[in-house]
């Protein structure tokens, strides 16, 4: 294998991670970002954000002298023979995914980028950015490449090293192997393609799975109505090869810094083609259905109102496993229940408390039995493993209402039951209190 001279543009969740990943796998990288403070902190071997090994490859590879750290993009990309963009795409107006931080980097590098080098991207960007950019560029010699990253937060490093597939697209073909051959120790399948398709396969991978997910939320509201268990229905399914075991637990929505952003980002590409796709709107406006549904049925769960009521809560990132709060269905939910009158005590084992934009009238205390001491429900909104072991007796003594909402299909009814609690899940049938 050839190690090759790596520039890795941001330092976020994905940046970070193919940096590190890139070279354990023994290549010469260097990560640049135009935050100051966190290369400052990067230098030191300190991460901030929550990677299960992420700390660790990036301190080895500092220590083998294989990963280093830079302010600003122009001078670390001298060198380079292949340059990754991985800065924010976030959602623009009228969904659009917005290019700016993109188109930044290239117009800061594209006069000192070394001839031959490929510039990648990495970040979601629509169908057409690689033309776009090379363009932009105006060098023949600078092949665009689309090289998507699927990993999820929470286990981007086990996701990025042990690949479903690696998607490289360009319209350079000489481009697109070069780029693939970074992976090669990898062993994943490689999926060749042209640019355009490349960027196509990320919107319509998450777009899928976003899909599944609203029509699993709605065949659990369907269960509900006819006295079917979601559980057993989603098992019943999950067999079934075409269909698979993952991406079917219902809960409040889906949420996360990608799915909402690439749904609305791939409707708007659709709409500027005159392409109607009510499917895709569908799917959108399912998620906000899930979201008021959840909050209808801790509403009732409390007797109709919830002005004035004191609410626990477990859980505020969009998923368990991460710290991410960008796009959370449940600090959404959190929210409409503080619109609606409700005091809320939340805990969440992946905040510190010092997150900003949590509701005001939302307190974060760092004991989940402190969330539900006098409250009069403890509403259950991700997934963090901890919860299941939980004392429910000592919660059922320090709640004021033996009710506990689970959003996620989480708790096991059973225990809550002998624990003198009553549930209420998703697409399941209430169990009340022993
Ligand atoms: N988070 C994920 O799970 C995930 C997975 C696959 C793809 N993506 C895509 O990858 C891209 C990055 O997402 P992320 O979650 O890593 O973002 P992030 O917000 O965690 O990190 C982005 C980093 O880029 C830096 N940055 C911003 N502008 C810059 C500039 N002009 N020059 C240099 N650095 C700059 C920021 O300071 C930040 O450190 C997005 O397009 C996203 O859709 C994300
Ligand atoms: O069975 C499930 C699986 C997921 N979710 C929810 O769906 C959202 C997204 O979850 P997940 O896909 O695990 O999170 P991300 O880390 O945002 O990863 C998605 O978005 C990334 C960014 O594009 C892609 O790289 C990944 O492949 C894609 O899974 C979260 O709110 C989850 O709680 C469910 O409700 N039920």
């Amino acid at each position: 294998m050839f190690a090759r001279r790596i520039v890795v543009v941001g330092t976020g969740y994905v940046g970070l991670t193919t940096g590190a990943c890139l070279a354990s796998l023994g290549h010469r990288v260097v990560c640049s970002d135009v935050n100051a403070t966190k290369i400052e902190q990067l230098n030191s071997g300190e991460v901030g954000i929550h990677e299960p090994g992420l700390a660790e490859l990036v301190q080895e590879g500092i220590a083998a002298g294989r990963l280093k750290f830079a302010v600003g993009s122009a001078d670390a990309v001298a060198e380079a023979e292949v340059v990754f963009l991985c800065v924010p795409t976030p959602m623009g107006s009228g969904g659009a995914a917005d290019l700016a931080a993109v188109e930044s980097v290239v117009r800061e590098v594209r006069e000192v980028l070394p001839r031959g080098c490929v510039l990648v991207t990495k970040s979601t960007v629509p169908v057409g950015t690689a033309a776009r950019l090379s363009e932009l560029v105006g060098r023949p010699d600078v092949a665009a490449v689309s090289n998507p990253e699927f990993l999820r937060e929470g286990s981007a490093v086990r996701d990025f090293l042990n690949p479903d597939r690696i998607v490289v697209g360009s319209d350079t073909q000489d481009a697109a192997e070069r780029v693939a051959a970074l992976y090669a120790r990898l062993g994943a399948p490689t999926v060749l393609t042209d640019a355009a398709s490349a960027e196509m396969v990320k919107y319509a991978a998450n777009c899928f799975l976003a899909t599944k997910l609203s029509y699993v939320n709605a065949i659990a509201e369907l269960c509900e109505r006819l006295g079917a268990d979601i559980a057993d229905v989603t098992e019943g399914m999950g067999y079934d090869r075409r269909i698979g075991q993952s991406f079917l637990q219902p809960g409040p929505g889906w949420g996360g810094s990608c799915l909402p952003k690439d749904t609305a980002a791939l409707l708007q590409v659709a709409e500027a083609v005159s392409f109607d796709f009510p499917m895709l709107r569908a799917t959108i406006s399912a998620n906000s259905h899930q979201r008021m549904r959840m909050v209808a049925k801790v509403r009732e769960a409390c007797g109709g109102s919830l002005d004035g009521v004191r609410l626990g809560v477990l859980g505020l990132t969009f998923k368990a496993g991460t710290d991410d709060l960008r796009d959370s269905p449940a600090l959404e939910v959190a929210r409409l229940l503080a619109e609606e009158g409700a005091d809320l005590i939340a805990y969440d084992p992946g905040l510190r408390g010092d997150e900003p934009g949590l509701p005001a009238s939302l307190t974060l205390v760092d004991d989940p039995y402190l969330a539900a001491k006098e409250s009069a429900a403890l509403v259950v909104l991700t997934e963090w493993q901890e919860f299941r072991a939980l004392d429910w007796g000592r919660v059922a003594g320090v709640l004021t209402g033996p009710v506990v909402v689970d959003t996620r299909n989480h708790l096991d009814p059973d225990v809550l039951r002998r624990a003198g609690l009553s549930w209420r899940g998703v697409g399941r049938t209430p169990v009340p209190a022993m």
